[in-house]
């Protein structure tokens, strides 16, 4: 498993002086080094519109320059730059000082009236955000307010240096801030949990981490509870195994009208190395599951009892999934409650409508049957339910995902793009892969499959979150490649599933 650490500001700013300290090199180098990672991302990047004006704006403290030192090098390279250097206080950094006299024609910003230029700037231009960085601690007021506002409704392409003027990388900006909208980010070493968080889409733009060498040693020894998962991949499938070897997951899944979702799990779960599935389906869809999926075996409950599981050997099963399509009738809930009675020590998963029901007053009095280690993928809808009240901003819902998670020993795949794994340790994961051409009908109900199918297989609970968050995402990356987003469905993403 590959990831990235999420560092603070305070650690970003401990790995900063760190590396300086254990190189003994002088920060300036440092942000020569980060100026010419940039530069030559930029190379690869725009490398065809050389002729094309660049408008570098910077601050006074370090991120202002990087901005100096990014646009002396790309007039080295033969790049047309303007610089413009908002003098919002009276003292720049030591290290942008240095870089401010290195550079020649700059354009000083000190009021309002010096920003008529602005609207010269054209639609097919460039700007370099380098007025704020990591270091910005208060809102955005005064002449930075004002650049920023009138940036913000220029169409040119805005790139951010680290991380877009105004925004707190790791806290919550107060609604009325005024942050630069960049189109990208382009940020050192390690990317910032504000970067993760659906609020901030607007400040963050595509993102992208650079490495500009920060010390390795410190980023190991450094305690986080945030990462950016990168990549995991699965075990190799042995040679002497047979379909004993991988399991047997049961998926009680599907109702009248919502068939399709039983169906969908099922397949993913087939298509993510499963050994035997079983779905335990209404006795009216006895023969839509046969002859959907026929390689799933099929038991059924009368629709309208809910003395469903008695006859089930429930130690036949490694894993169970419950939730896709169930409905939220009084029946639904007690086949989910009489499931949690039985699934004790088991591996479970739990999606959709055994979330909503758990999601009641009376439901969420069976958190506490939860087996420990049990798999929930809410989105954020279901997971208010689950807590029973809202959140002031992302950075709350995240603390109250971790503690939820923490509370009752389960693992909360709180999806969306960038969907975060919390785990019972505290731990939060945000996943690489996935794309908004997923959110569509059915595309949880696959992800439901995959993981039943990889804790069937003997994967931990924590491996099966990861690797079936991550997997599902590439697998709509492969299907939004192949077809474009808007164009697709569920079915693709089992389609595309490769492992
Ligand atoms: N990550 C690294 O290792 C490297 C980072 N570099 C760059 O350095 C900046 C962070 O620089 P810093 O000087 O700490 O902060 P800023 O440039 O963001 O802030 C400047 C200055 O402004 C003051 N300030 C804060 N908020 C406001 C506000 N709302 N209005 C006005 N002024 C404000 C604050 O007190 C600061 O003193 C990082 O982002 C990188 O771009 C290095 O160049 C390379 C290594
Ligand atoms: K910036």
């Amino acid at each position: 498993m590959k990831t990235l650490k999420i560092l603070s500001a305070s650690q970003t700013k401990a790995l900063d002086a760190f590396t300086i300290e254990q190189e003994g090199i002088a920060s300036v180098d440092l942000m020569e080094r980060a100026s010419v990672a940039f530069v030559n991302w930029f190379m690869q990047e725009y490398f065809a519109v050389q002729q094309l004006s660049i408008h570098v704006f910077c601050g006074l403290g370090n991120n202002g320059g990087d901005g100096l030192a990014i646009a002396r090098l790309l007039r080295q390279k033969g790049f047309k730059v303007h610089v413009f250097v908002v003098e919002y206080a009276k003292q720049k950094s030591v290290d942008c000082e240095i870089n401010f006299g290195k550079i020649q024609e700059i354009t000083s910003i000190q009021t309002e009236s010096d920003l008529a230029f602005l609207k010269n700037i054209k639609p097919n231009e460039i700007i370099i955000d380098a007025l704020l960085g990591a270091g910005v601690n208060r809102s955005v007021t005064g002449i930075l307010k004002t650049i920023i506002e009138q940036i913000n409704v220029l169409k040119a392409t805005k790139i951010s240096i680290d991380i877009a003027s105004g925004l707190y990388m790791d806290s919550a900006n107060l609604p009325e801030d005024v942050i630069l909208k960049p189109d990208k980010t382009i940020t050192f070493q390690l990317p910032k949990l504000a970067m993760m968080l659906p609020q901030n889409q607007a400040f963050v733009g595509d993102w992208q981490v650079i490495d500009i060498g920060l010390n390795q040693q410190f980023i190991q020894e450094t305690k986080v509870e945030n990462y950016y998962l990168t990549e995991i991949l699965p075990e190799v499938r042995q040679n002497f195994s047979h379909k004993g070897t991988y399991g047997h997951s049961l998926l009680i899944a599907g109702s009248r009208g919502m068939m399709g979702a039983a169906i969908l799990s099922a397949k993913a779960c087939l298509r993510s190395g499963v050994g035997k599935l079983t779905c335990l389906v209404p006795d009216f869809a006895y023969d839509i599951l046969q002859i959907s999926v026929p390689e799933a075996m099929t038991l059924t409950y009368p629709e309208s009892t809910h003395e469903v599981l008695s006859e089930i050997e429930i130690d036949n099963f490694q894993s169970i999934a419950i939730g896709p399509g169930i409905g939220t009738k009084p029946e639904a809930f007690e086949l989910l409650k009489s499931t949690l009675l039985m699934a004790k020590n088991k591996a479970v998963v739990i999606d959709a409508d055994a979330l909503n029901l758990l999601g009641t007053e009376k439901g969420r009095a069976l958190l506490t049957l939860l087996p420990k280690n049990t798999i929930l993928t809410p989105h954020p809808k279901e997971f208010q339910k689950l807590i029973g009240h809202t959140w002031k901003d992302d950075f709350e819902k995240l603390n109250l995902l971790r503690a939820f998670a923490e509370k009752y020993e389960v693992i909360v795949v709180l999806k969306g793009y960038q969907s975060a794994i919390a785990m019972p340790d505290g731990d939060i994961f945000f996943n690489s892969t996935g794309n908004a051409g997923m959110a569509t009908a059915g595309s949880g109900d696959v992800l439901t499959g995959i993981i039943v199918a990889l804790l069937a297989q003997g994967y931990s609970a924590k491996e099966a979150a990861l690797l079936g968050v991550y997997q599902h995402g590439k697998a709509g990356d492969f299907a939004a490649g192949n077809r474009g987003k808007m164009a697709l469905i569920a079915s693709d993403i089992i389609e595309n599933l490769r492992w």
